[in-house]
């Protein structure tokens, strides 16, 4: 353990990616000459061992890290660094995640990390877990989990960022998220990727008790999709992916219809530098439903001091409630300037997502019914002020429309009002004005609409990280 963390990463891991000739996976066509042919069929690095099979264009990724695959920073770097050469070749399409040591398939993180570090060595490791969550989770290729081993914390992230899991029949193998366990709380992106795999109630239970599974018990609650007896979990793996290959555009669409919300994290409104992505990555929900009780609006920068709430149940509840939130009467929610009491809360928590997009309506700007009065509700950030459109017209459209306002060159909609620069990112939270488009190397027209609808909100979940707020890993 010492020895791994004496030989820690010497350079950072945006770093070691500056270091790569990167080219965006929007630029699949452009790989980098640096690889080599025989480069990209296979890769060595200490704790990473990566075989592409060029006849099938799956790629098998062994982590062989003694004694039990923790995820240092050393590790994750390697292990993005590897992600990143596969997403750029072309001919691989598939990749199965699998471990070269008996019993585990990872430890998670590796909590050495966690320990004693200095604040820009925390930033740097949480940034590079958070960026293996991203690679792995918006990966454009088949991503299987072959699980030949324990899979607690951390490991169980990795095993969930993946389309598919198989796991080895072996009720000794636990699997499952138990940070809490630990005294410490996933950030809601773990939480996230879980429910999206187990659901909510599932999930729940999971998180806030800490719960590890035995395989049975995974296989039961949907956490893993198979398992079989332990030398075959390879060739499973193999077999499962060609029928994932075999989907048409799977890589792409379908794959990302299903995860796009959960990676858009820009809501966060997490501009970077001034908290430290650990901080933000654990605090921010919790901060913003904090915000939302009212008569606790008090905690330090963000105005709240209250800690009668558990991490861990406020993280996981924080939706729901953010939506009671919304009942007028129940809480004055100032920011939406409703203040009445002349709705029911179920009437409420039926409507309010839909009165949202009301109050995006130019010239309904306006919802005596709600209270909102004032012209805060406008759609500044769209540039659209006039009374133009109708309702109906821009209930159905408000949401392709702000797509279509994201495309480059495509930022003057006559028909909207918008005429240009203004259209900054700032429906996803960002801001400041180095979230506009051109920040993230996107200034030009070169991009086709249909491929920037498509994407688009890939691209606004990459804004969103602390601390990576440019693009400029990425040649668009
Ligand atoms: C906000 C999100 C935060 C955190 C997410 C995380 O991922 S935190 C990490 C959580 N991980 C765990 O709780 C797993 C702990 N480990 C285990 O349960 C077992 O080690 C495991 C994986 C089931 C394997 O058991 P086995 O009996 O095979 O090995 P053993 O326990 O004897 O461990 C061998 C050596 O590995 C060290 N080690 C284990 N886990 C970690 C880890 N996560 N990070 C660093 N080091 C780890 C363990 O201390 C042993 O070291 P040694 O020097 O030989 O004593």
């Amino acid at each position: 353990m010492a020895n791994v963390l004496r030989n820690s990463a010497k350079f950072g891991f945006s770093g070691v990616l500056s270091q790569l000739s990167i080219h965006s996976r929007h630029g699949r066509e452009c790989v980098s000459p640096c690889f080599s042919l025989q480069q990209r069929n296979n890769s060595t690095s200490p704790k990473i061992k990566v075989d592409l099979d060029s006849s099938t264009g799956v790629a098998v990724l062994r982590m062989q890290s003694p004694p039990v695959n923790s995820l240092s920073l050393d590790f994750l770097t390697e292990f993005c660094i590897n992600l990143e050469k596969l997403e750029m070749d072309r001919s691989c399409r598939g990749l199965i995640i699998t471990s070269t040591l008996s019993k585990v398939f990872s430890a998670g993180l590796d909590i050495m990390e966690m320990y004693g570090k200095s604040p820009e060595r925390c930033g740097e490791f949480w940034k590079a877990v958070q960026e293996m969550w991203l690679k792995l989770y918006g990966s454009n290729m088949a991503t299987i989990a072959a699980i030949n081993g324990s899979s607690p914390a951390g490991g169980c992230l990795m095993s969930i960022g993946c389309d598919y899991r198989i796991m080895a029949d072996n009720p000794r193998y636990s699997i499952g998220l138990n940070e809490t366990q630990l005294g410490i709380v996933a950030p809601f992106w773990f939480k996230d990727t879980l429910v999206n795999t187990v659901g909510n109630r599932a999930a729940e239970l999971s998180l806030e008790l800490g719960l590890l599974y035995s395989a049975p018990d995974a296989l039961k609650i949907g956490l893993v999709d198979q398992l079989v007896p332990e030398d075959q979990v390879l060739s499973t793996a193999q077999d499962t992916m060609s029928k994932w290959l075999a989907v048409p555009g799977q890589n792409t669409l379908s794959h990302w219809l299903y995860r796009v919300r959960t990676l858009s994290l820009s809501h966060t409104g997490c501009t970077g530098s001034e908290h430290s992505p650990s901080h933000w990555l654990y605090r921010v929900r919790t901060l913003s439903l904090t915000l939302a009780v009212p008569g606790q609006n008090t905690l330090s920068h963000t105005g709240c001091t209250r800690s009668e709430h558990s991490p861990s149940h406020w993280l996981y509840r924080v939706r729901t409630l953010s939506l009671t939130l919304a009942v007028p009467g129940q809480n004055t929610l100032s920011h939406t300037g409703c203040t009445g009491s002349e709705y029911s809360p179920s009437h409420w928590l039926y409507r309010v997502r839909i009165l949202s997009l009301t109050l995006a309506v130019p010239g309904q700007n306006t919802l005596p019914h709600t209270g909102c009065t004032g012209s805060e509700h406008s759609l500044s950030h769209t540039g659209c002020t006039g009374s133009e459109h109708s309702l109906s017209h821009w209930l159905y459209r408000v949401r392709i429309l702000s797509l279509t306002l994201a495309v480059p060159g495509q930022n003057t909609l006559p028909h909207t009002g918008c005429t240009g620069s203004e259209h900054s990112l700032s429906h996803t939270g960002c801001t400041g004005s180095e979230h506009t488009l051109p920040h993230t190397g996107c200034t030009g027209s070169e991009y086709s609409l249909s491929h920037w609808l498509y994407r688009v909100r890939t691209l606004s979940l990459t804004l969103a990280v602390p601390g990576q707020n440019t693009l400029s890993q990425y040649t668009l």
